[in-house]
């Protein structure tokens, strides 16, 4: 348990129904009630039992600053297993800064990013995987992110490395006792089974693995890169899934420069939407700095939109451009349908997984491409609530214990002695333990809840 009492503004900056501030720690009680009054004479807020919630009034120096609501958990039973006050006041910036100022004045430190939700991981309520789920439900910008989230938080990850770790403590117990203590008769370990063993916790940490990417398309979104050549109407399609005009228009080729990016909502996954500089060869050094980060977007998506003019025939560089899109998640769009055809699409067909005609100039978002996109993308994306690794510190520690198993089956294969395949498979765990955090230093602890807002 931590001695110090810490207090934060756990609500976000900027004018708001109400604010509040969450104080934790063994002296929460006696901090609060130097800044808040009952309003009903007699009751006490060192009284008040956990879950219960007191009306009164915020008080500084003896002056009352405003009406307050504190809301009372007493340790274990509280988001940090400690005892907690959470004070509410009116959502003004002023008033709820100077109702932490006087938490300070009472004795309460300033609680680093994090600090809540570390305490909790500390007292051993949440994992480190649970602690990370907390962040990813801040951060989810999308109903998907947001479910996804809650699985995580819920255990569904924690759960899945706990299947793995289950098996390779077994199979580490079983090789210990067979090698330490020949004489006890213990079974002996046939090839076959460590093989299996070790396969099946390889297998699990292979499809966790598989899925990491398509996890980022839950949490943050489909990377989508709208492409082509200079004029074909990629603007104009950004702005027409956008619904507002962001990218600049113009008839003039070689209009958009910089990527021009915007986020737009599809049936609860959000598309991460960039629009490029047209493709072509030039000598404008401008220009071409602008394509080269065309290349880049196009080269980083999950989701590649090609569009082509309809009106015109294909050209070299439309079709440079479709050979690049196969094998890729990618959408042929061909716009100015509204004008006479005469792009032979047939020619680039099979380098994509669909093909649309759209005219970006009429109104709202084309039911074929919404269509098409949706389709495409629902293959990708995996079941939110499903077992999914987060972030790149879960990917890398998940990656090692992998790793580890595909040495302990090289071991096994290679007929090593058991002691050989033993030494990886603690290696296994310790990536594994390191993920959860029951065995993490301080210093992935430390880089974990960096990453926090200050009041989580
Ligand atoms: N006002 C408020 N809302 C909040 C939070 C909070 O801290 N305060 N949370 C976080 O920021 C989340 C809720 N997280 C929490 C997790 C555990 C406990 C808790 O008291 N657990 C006890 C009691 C359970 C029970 O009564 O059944 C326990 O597990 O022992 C409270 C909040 C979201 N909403
Ligand atoms: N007729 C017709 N014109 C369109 C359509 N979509 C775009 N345009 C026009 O085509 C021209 C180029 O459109 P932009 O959206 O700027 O094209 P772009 O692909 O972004 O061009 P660059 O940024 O130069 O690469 C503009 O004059 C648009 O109004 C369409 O569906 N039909
Ligand atoms: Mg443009």
């Amino acid at each position: 348990m931590q001695q110090s009492t810490i207090a934060a503004i756990a609500t976000a900056p900027g004018q708001a129904g109400i604010s509040c501030v969450r104080i934790s720690g063994p002296s929460a009680y006696r901090v609060a009630q130097e800044v808040f009054r009952p309003a009903r004479a007699g009751r006490r807020l060192e009284d008040a039992k956990g879950y219960t919630a007191l009306y009164g009034f915020f008080e500084r120096r003896g002056r009352r600053m405003d009406e307050a609501v504190a809301l009372c958990f007493r340790a274990p039973k509280s988001y940090t297993g400690e005892d907690v006050v959470e004070l509410s006041v009116h959502g003004g910036e002023a008033v709820v800064r100077e109702l932490l100022a006087a938490c300070y004045e009472a004795g309460a430190a300033p609680a680093a990013a994090g600090e809540f939700t570390r305490r909790a991981f500390l007292n051993g309520r949440i994992s480190l995987t649970q602690a990370e789920a907390v962040m990813e439900m801040i951060e989810a910008t999308g109903a998907d992110g947001a479910r996804a989230a809650a699985a995580a938080m819920e255990g569904a990850l924690y759960r899945r490395i706990q299947q793995v770790t289950g098996i390779l403590t077994a199979l580490a117990g079983h090789i210990a006792a067979y090698t330490d203590y020949p004489e006890e008769d213990v079974e002996e370990l046939s090839a076959e089974r460590l093989r299996q063993a070790l396969e099946t916790a390889r297998k699990d940490l292979k499809e966790l693995l598989d899925g990491y990417e398509g996890g980022s398309i839950l949490r943050r979104g489909v990377r989508t890169a709208i492409v082509g050549s200079p004029n074909v109407g990629k603007s104009t399609l950004l702005n027409l899934m956008s619904g507002y005009e962001k990218a600049i228009v113009t008839p003039i080729a070689g209009t958009t420069r910089d990527v021009v990016e915007e986020d737009v909502s599809l049936g609860g996954t959000t598309l991460l939407l960039a629009d490029t500089a047209g493709l072509r060869e030039t000598d404008d050094p401008v220009e071409a700095e602008g394509i080269r980060r065309s290349n880049r977007k196009m080269e980083e998506a999950n989701l590649i939109l090609a569009v082509f003019d309809a009106s015109q025939p294909l050209s070299p560089d439309d079709l440079a451009l479709a050979a690049r899109c196969r094998g890729r998640l990618a959408i042929a769009v061909f716009n100015k349908a509204d004008l006479p055809p005469r792009a032979d699409a047939a020619g680039v067909e099979d380098c994509f997984k669909r093909l649309v005609r759209i005219s970006a100039r009429e109104e709202g978002f084309s039911d074929a491409l919404r269509g098409a996109i949706l389709d495409l993308i629902a293959a990708e994306k995996p079941d939110p609530d499903a077992a999914l690794l987060a972030n790149e510190r879960q990917r890398a520690a998940a990656a090692r214990a992998k790793q580890a198993l595909d040495d302990a089956l090289d071991a096994a294969e290679a007929g090593f002695a058991l002691d050989a395949v033993s030494v990886c498979v603690d290696d296994a765990l310790d990536a594994l333990y390191e993920l959860t955090g029951e065995n993490a230093s301080d210093a992935v602890i430390d880089e974990v809840f960096s990453k926090f807002c200050v009041g989580k």
